[in-house]
């Protein structure tokens, strides 16, 4: 069984965080190390360690992490200039903190990914 994380913490909300949108299903808060003007880490309630931990049944809830991340751009403003949504896998893809979480950046131009 994958360990719990400090985001255990924050869904629970034993330790302050800007929650920004709650309900049964997912939780987000604003990044506390923002990488731009918006940065908000969209998660699941449901402990999922990485990406290669999503499973078939866990389909309906990683839309619900983008339906809620669509919301939460309009709510920042940055629907139409424009964001962008990324989640890291393991080691190499950066990911620091094993509960998968939704990064949604945005605010500011932030150029080319991969070019
Ligand atoms: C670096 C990308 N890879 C990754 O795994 O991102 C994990 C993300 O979670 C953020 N973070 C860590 N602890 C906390 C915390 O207690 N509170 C909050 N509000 N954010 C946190 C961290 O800044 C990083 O962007």
């Amino acid at each position: 069984m994958a360990e719990e994380t400090i985001f255990r913490k924050i869904i629970n909300k034993e330790i302050p965080s800007e929650l920004l949108y709650q309900d049964e299903f997912v939780t987000a808060f604003r990044d506390i190390n923002p990488q731009a003007p918006t940065h908000i880490l969209i998660i699941p309630n449901k402990l999922i360690a990485t990406a290669n931990e999503i499973e078939i049944e866990d389909e309906l809830l990683i839309g619900k992490l983008y339906t809620v991340a669509k919301k939460l751009a309009k709510q920042e403003g940055i629907a139409e200039s424009g964001y962008r949504l990324i989640m890291n896998c393991n080691q190499d893809g950066g990911q620091e903190v094993y509960h998968i979480h939704l990064h949604l950046l945005g605010g500011k131009p932030l150029g080319k990914l991969i070019s």
